[in-house]
This record gives structure tokens, sequence and C-alpha cells, in this order.
């Protein structure tokens, strides 16, 4: 959904940003590994320790990086498999390192068992959410559904929750609840997002066999 309405507003909004990044020097790959390292930097330093104010504020200036990327590259006409590779794959380094922060948390001083696995589930089922997709187009499929939770969903609502709960360090109370509440909701609408796409590759896959056509790709029937 954010993917879908969002993206327009935040493409107008970084397009001169990315424009200047361009006219700098910077390419599209340094950008992907450098807001990637961001992410990874403000998760696994900040959120293990419960410090979710600063994590996310570190976070969000990186993560945006995300739509700087691709935004230079069509600017500058240098997209390039190399660079649809490398942002996919890097986007899933990011998402492990911020729910893997909240069960590291979760494990440590937070002390919780149960929210620690919802974690270690949100992290997982993310992970075979973005994996669905890559596959069922790896073997020629249009996988023509992106389900009720996307990565955009999954990181806003998780981050805004991590953001507010963490103005419990600064003596706001009644806030450290958001982020447990957000992980649920992530970690459920992540399991329904997951059977439509299931639902959906089943579905394409009888359709595509039953026409007779030959699937693509070398591992394509494996
Ligand atoms: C006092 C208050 C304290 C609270 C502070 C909180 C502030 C911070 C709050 C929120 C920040 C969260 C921002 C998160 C933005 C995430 C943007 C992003 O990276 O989106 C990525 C997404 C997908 O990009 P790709 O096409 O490159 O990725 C594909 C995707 O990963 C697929 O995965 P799948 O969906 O299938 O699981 C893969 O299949 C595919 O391989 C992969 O290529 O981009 C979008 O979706 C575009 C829309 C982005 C919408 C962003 C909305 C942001 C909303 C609120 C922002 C709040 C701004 C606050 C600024 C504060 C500054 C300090
Ligand atoms: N280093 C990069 C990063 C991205 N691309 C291209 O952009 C597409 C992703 O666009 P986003 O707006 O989601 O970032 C990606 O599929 C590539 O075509 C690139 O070339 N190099
Ligand atoms: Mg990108
Ligand atoms: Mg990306």
């Amino acid at each position: 959904m954010l993917n879908k309405y969002a993206r327009a507003f935040f493409t107008r909004v970084l397009t001169p940003f990315a424009a200047f990044l361009l006219r700098r020097g910077v390419t599209p790959d340094a950008v992907t590994l450098v807001g990637t390292a961001g992410v990874v930097a403000g998760a696994l330093v900040f959120f293990p320790r419960g410090e979710f104010f600063w994590g996310t504020i570190v976070i969000t200036l990186f993560v945006f990086s995300d739509l700087v990327d691709g935004n230079m590259a069509r600017q500058a006409g240098v997209s390039s498999r190399w660079g649809a590779f490398l942002d996919s794959t890097l986007d899933r380094v990011a998402d492990g390192a911020v729910f893997g922060g909240f069960a590291l948390w979760y494990a440590g001083a937070g002390d919780d068992d149960v929210l620690c696995a919802v974690s270690i589930f949100c992290l997982a089922s993310g992970q075979v959410v973005s994996y669905t997709k890559a596959r069922g187009e790896s073997i020629g499929l249009p996988v023509a559904v992106n389900g009720l939770v996307e990565r955009a969903e999954r990181l806003v609502v998780s981050l805004v929750a991590a953001g507010l709960a963490g103005l419990h360090a600064f003596g706001v109370p009644g806030v450290g609840i958001l982020l447990p509440i957000a992980l649920w909701v992530v970690a459920v609408g992540s399991a329904v997002t997951l059977g439509q796409r299931v639902v959906t590759v089943r579905r394409e896959a009888a359709e595509a066999d039953a026409g007779g056509g030959t699937p693509r790709g070398s591992e394509a029937t494996s």
C-alpha cells in the first residue's frame, strides 16, 4: 500500500537530493552500501541496549537511501541488473539487523522470551515474504500480488513504534507498550501476506503449467 501510494510522494521529495548526489559524483551503489551500513549500525548498536529513540533516528536517516539509490540510477540512466540485485539483497541485510536488534534486546535486558520469539518471527517471515516474490518471478510467474504487509509497512510500523517507545527514556509514560503491539501487528500481517503470495503463486503456477509453457530458469522445476 505504502509502496503504491507513498512512493510517488517520496520520489518528488527526494529527486533534488538524488540529483545533487549525482552532481557530486556519488554512485547509486555507494548510496545502497552506505545506507545499508547505517541501518545495520543503528539497529545493532542501539536496539540491543534498549535505546530505541536514538536507534530509530539513526536508522531513519539512512533507510531513505533505499529510495534515493534507485532514483539516482533512473535519473542517470544507469539502472542495472546488478543494481537491482544489490538493492534487494542489502534490503534483506537491513531488515535482518532491525528485527535482529529487537530480538537481541528481548533476549537480553528486555527479558521477554515471547517478544524475542515474535521479533525472530518478524525477521524470518519478512525474509520469506520477499523470497516468495523473488522465487516466483525467477520461475517466470508474474506474482501479481503485493499483499497486506510489504517491506515499507514492516519498517514504518516497527520503526514508528520503536521511536515512540524510545521516548520512555525521556520520561514519557505509557509508550513502552507500542513496540510489542507493533511487533505483533507485523508478525500477523507478515503471516497473512505470506499466505496471500503463496496462494497467488500456486494459482499462477497451475495456470502456467496447464498452458503448457516451459518454465523459465535452469532450476525452474527443481
Ligand atoms: C517524537 C517522535 C519520535 C518518533 C521518531 C520516529 C521517526 C521515524 C519514523 C519512521 C521512519 C520509518 C521510515 C521507513 C521508510 C522505509 C522506506 C523504505 O525503505 O521503503 C522501501 C520500500 C521498498 O523498496 P524496494 O522496492 O527497494 O524493495 C523491494 C522490497 O523490499 C520487496 O520486499 P517485499 O515488499 O516483497 O517484502 C522485495 O521483494 C524487493 O526485492 C525489493 O526490491 O520502498 C517503498 O515501499 C516506497 C514507499 C516508502 C514509504 C515510506 C513511508 C514513510 C512514512 C513515514 C516517514 C516518517 C518520516 C520521519 C522522518 C524523521 C526524520 C528524522
Ligand atoms: N545501486 C542501485 C540501486 C537501485 N538500482 C535500480 O533501482 C531499482 C530499485 O529502485 P528503488 O527506488 O526501489 O531503490 C532497482 O531495481 C534497479 O533497477 C540500481 O540500478 N542501482
Ligand atoms: Mg533502493
Ligand atoms: Mg530496496
